[in-house]
């Protein structure tokens, strides 16, 4: 049984549509990377998922958890859902914990609500530091939010999302703030760590490159569309996502000019029928302003692209 599968998503927010017709699935321990541009929809899906979207959305399509409906999820079960099932990282540490509370106290605070043996899992929480690169967690566990650098607190927030060992880690851009050797060493340790609990991830970025590094597959989102879920860098198959990879920049020339993709994007409101990259493909076809193909199996990716159907024949 798939750990989740999500089915023709759609979210509106305050009446504007943002996510539309969104579908995959995860498998237990699996690692899904989510890439695309600004405004294209990452951060509502990982909220629609972790049901944490504000009271002004309207939202269609199923989301099953382990075999469970997750809109249906209220009460005891809700709480049981967003405790032990999944957590959530989120970009900014210092917006996501509580400036006056110890690091200590904010690790613990959860299991003393369920009554669950608080020495024990201080013990883990010690252990998790470690872990996490962080060496005298006695004392940063009495310390308070405003005394560790940025590179320091997240490593908290990342040890405090695997605490639980939920089945599924949310991390919304967990490391975009941090300088890029950090960046690294705290991805390398989360991603054992949380392959060592075989806990799922879902982790949304902008750096493709880095998708494709750390997790199995990656899923393209578009103007709250998904174009793409590619398992490597080989298989890409949707202009936008060769975009995307043809925009990084050079390692070793440097250029006066960065690539990009020509053009900007649309938010998922002004896409019509078509598909919503016709504006900025290089390779658009007549039909592709009229329709959107379903995701269709391409070799080891689903795509849905009407010049890949084309070259299917
Ligand atoms: N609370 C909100 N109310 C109304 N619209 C919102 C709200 N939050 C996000 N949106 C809109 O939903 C769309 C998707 O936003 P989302 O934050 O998911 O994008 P994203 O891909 O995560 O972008 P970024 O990479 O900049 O974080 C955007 O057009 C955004 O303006």
């Amino acid at each position: 049984m798939n750990l989740l599968t999500v089915d023709d998503l759609s979210v509106d927010l305050a009446g504007v549509p943002v996510l539309r017709e969104v579908g995959f699935t995860m498998a237990h321990g699996e690692a899904l990377g989510v890439v695309g541009e600004s405004g294209s929809g990452k951060s509502i899906t990982l909220r629609a998922l972790a049901r944490l979207l504000p009271d002004s959305a309207r939202q269609t399509g199923t989301i099953t958890f382990d075999g469970k409906d997750v809109s249906k999820l209220r009460g005891a079960a809700l709480r049981e859902f967003r405790r032990h099932e999944v957590s959530f990282v989120f970009q900014d540490p210092r917006s996501a914990i509580n400036p006056i509370q110890r690091i200590g106290d904010f690790l613990l605070e959860s299991v003393r609500d369920a009554g669950e043996d608080v020495s024990a899992v201080r013990t883990q929480s010690l252990q998790l530091l470690r872990r996490m690169g962080i060496d005298d967690a006695e004392r940063r566990m009495t310390q308070y939010p405003f005394e560790l650098s940025g590179g320091l607190l997240q490593r908290v927030m990342i040890a405090s999302g695997l605490l639980p060992r939920p089945k599924l880690l949310l991390a919304d851009e967990p490391t975009t703030a941090l300088d890029v050797t950090t960046q690294s060493d705290v991805l390398a340790l989360a991603d054992e760590l949380r392959r060592e609990q075989d806990t799922a991830l879902i982790f949304v970025t902008h750096d493709i490159d880095l998708a494709l590094a750390i997790c199995d597959r990656v899923l393209v989102l578009y103007a709250g569309r998904v174009l793409e879920i590619s398992p490597s860098q080989a298989a890409v198959s949707h202009p936008y996502t060769k975009g995307l990879l043809d925009s990084r920049p050079p390692i070793d020339t440097r250029l006066d000019r960065l690539p990009s993709i020509e053009g900007t994007p649309i938010a998922a409101a002004e896409a019509g029928s078509g598909c919503p990259f016709v504006f900025r493909c290089p390779v658009a076809l007549p039909q592709c302003r009229d329709s959107l193909p379903d995701l269709v199996e391409h070799g080891p990716t689903l795509v849905r692209c009407h010049l890949v159907e084309a070259s299917r024949g």
